[in-house]
Order: C-alpha cells, then sequence, then structure tokens
C-alpha cells in the first residue's frame, strides 16, 4: 500500500445565509505523504523536525482507538496550500486528512457516513467537513443520529478570494453571534437560505448572488471584525460579481463571478485591495482522494 499521498480540498462554509450547512470545496490542498518506516515520524508543513503531539497525527490516533486499532509505524509529511485561520476550513481539512490517514493505516474501510459523523463530531458542524470529504457544494445538517448530505457539483460561476494577512479563529468569530434569535428574525434568516438553493439549483445567479450579500445569521455580527468587509463587496460589484459572502467564519471573502470574467475582476479587485493575496479559485468536485502516485 504505501507510499501513498491523501490529498483533501479547502473549502468555504455559509455562502452567506447557509450558516453552518452549506460549504464549497475550493482547489487549495492539504496532502500527505505517507510511507513505510520503523521509526513513527510525523512533519508538519514547511518543519524538518518531526512532530509527536501533531493536530493530524491526534486525529489518525482518536479514530484508531474509537476503532480498537494500533497505527503501523510510518512518516508521514505534510504540505498545504491552505492558509491557517483565514474561513478557508484548514481545521475540517486538517481533520478529514486526519481521518483518512486512520483509515489507510488501519485498514478500517470507512463508510462516507462514518467518516462525516465522525469529522463533524470534532469540528463541530459539517459545513466544511462535508465538501473536504465529497467535493461540490455540500448541504448538511446534524440530526441525533445522522448527518444528512446532499451534494451539488454543477455550478457554473468563477470564484475570488480576498486573503487578508489578518488570521480570525473560528471560534472568535462564533463568540460574536447572539444565541438566539427572534421568530420573525430566524424565519426571514431560513427564508434567506431556501432561496439561495433554489437559486444554486436553478441557476438563477443574479438571485444567489442577492440571498448571498443577505444573510442574516453570522454576517451582520461579524462584519465589524472584517477590515473592508463592504469595501471588498461594493468594489466587487461594480466590477460584474454576482455576490460576495464572508468565506466561513472570515476573515477571508469571496466572490461569485459570471463564468469567463474571473481573471477580468481578479485583476481589477488586485488594484484595489493592498496586503491581501487575491486569488482566482477553482470549486473542487472530488473531495478527499488517496493516490498511490507522487
Ligand atoms: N494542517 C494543520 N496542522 C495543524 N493544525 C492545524 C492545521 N490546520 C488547521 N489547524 C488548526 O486549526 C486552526 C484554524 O482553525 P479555525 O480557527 O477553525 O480556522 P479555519 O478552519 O477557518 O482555517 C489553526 O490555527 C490550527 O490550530
Ligand atoms: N459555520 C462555521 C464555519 C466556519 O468556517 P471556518 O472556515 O472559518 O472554520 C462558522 O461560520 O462559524
Amino acid at each position: 500500500m504505501m507510499p501513498f499521498r491523501i490529498s483533501v480540498p479547502a473549502s468555504s462554509a455559509n455562502l452567506g445565509p447557509g450558516f453552518d450547512s452549506m460549504g464549497l470545496a475550493l482547489g487549495l490542498y492539504i496532502h500527505l505523504d505517507v510511507e513505510d518506516s520503523d521509526q513513527p515520524a510525523f512533519f508538519a508543513h514547511g518543519s524538518t523536525e518531526s512532530e509527536e503531539n501533531h493536530f493530524i497525527w491526534n486525529i489518525s490516533e482518536q479514530v484508531a482507538k474509537r476503532y480498537g486499532v494500533t497505527l503501523p509505524p510510518c512518516k508521514v509529511q505534510e504540505t498545504s496550500e491552505i492558509p491557517l485561520a483565514r474561513g478557508l476550513g484548514s481545521s475540517a481539512s486538517a481533520i478529514v486528512a486526519g481521518i483518512e490517514l486512520a483509515n489507510q493505516l488501519g485498514n478500517l474501510q470507512l463508510t462516507d457516513d462514518q467518516k462525516l459523523a465522525f469529522g463533524t463530531e470534532i469540528e463541530g458542524h459539517p459545513d466544511n467537513i462535508a465538501p473536504a470529504l465529497f467535493g461540490g457544494l455540500t448541504i448538511s445538517t446534524m440530526l441525533e443520529d445522522d448527518i444528512p448530505s446532499a451534494q451539488l457539483n454543477d455550478i457554473e460561476l468563477d470564484l475570488i478570494a480576498y486573503i487578508p494577512k489578518v488570521e480570525l479563529k473560528t471560534e472568535v468569530a462564533r463568540d460574536c453571534l447572539p444565541d438566539t434569535y427572534e421568530r420573525n428574525y430566524a424565519a426571514r434568516a431560513s427564508a434567506m437560505s431556501n432561496l439561495i438553493v433554489a437559486a444554486l439549483y436553478s441557476k438563477d445567479y443574479v438571485l444567489f448572488g442577492k440571498m448571498l450579500e443577505n444573510d442574516l445569521f453570522h454576517e451582520p455580527f461579524r462584519k465589524e471584525l472584517i477590515s473592508n468587509f463592504d469595501v471588498i463587496r461594493e468594489k466587487a460589484k461594480a466590477f460584474g460579481a454576482f455576490g460576495t459572502a464572508l468565506s466561513g467564519a472570515g476573515s477571508t471573502m469571496l466572490s461569485f463571478v459570471p463564468k469567463g470574467n474571473g481573471s477580468t475582476v481578479k485583476e481589477k479587485m488586485v488594484t484595489q485591495l493592498e496586503g491581501y493575496q487575491v486569488k482566482l479559485l477553482e470549486i473542487d468536485t472530488k473531495g478527499v482522494s488517496v493516490s498511490q502516485n507522487r
């Protein structure tokens, strides 16, 4: 089996009103290159020193313990294109990588449902875990003993991410949210989520962009934490984007642009945003993958 490579995509959760349920897999990846070794060793991204208590290895060990197996010694080299704590789902991608590593090393033959359940248990919500596992746009939620999830791959949009230097931990951005929403407010907020899904399925991207920018669940409470929130949204709209939302809990923002116009809009946005990485991103449609060839 060894050597093998596990690749997991990044993801953008929420898409405005799809708070805690919608997520889109992105073409930025974390890779684990795994090979045989007598001495167990885990090399984190950019490090030449083996770490015993690495986040991903800890996840793998938790999975192994749950299923009563001991993982064989091996050497794991992590490389990642996903910036940490910017709302691009780095923690969920790392969790999925850890689950898949245990799955492969322990020959556990975990089902998709088992991986989704375990990942969601650790992350607390399924909106990044599901796209990291399955690719595309996923909508999922937590029932008592099940995590139903639907997938949509047929999205004809270009994506532009504005990634600032500043990190924002999801935990901190969740602390800004209200504990409860009043009934009429919640009904309006969930109507936006229903409409955004209908707009995506019917490919009405003008309506999609409108709903994307009308979230009531989280963005009104988080936007104060995000520099240039309104500026980015307004400029992107003026240059032709359908809409722009906070990616996950932030700090990145993500624009959805008519297919084929991405690079033109990106070039214009670059001139407006100093200190940001402005990136044209692909949608990943595969989710986590394991390959023998490197
Ligand atoms: N590949 C990784 N290796 C180690 N820790 C990671 C990795 N990816 C994410 N993390 C942990 O998750 C944190 C970021 O998670 P979070 O605040 O949820 O932001 P996001 O998931 O949006 O990037 C990092 O600060 C780090 O502690
Ligand atoms: N629904 C969560 C999503 C967090 O995504 P992340 O990429 O910022 O970890 C939230 O909005 O808190």
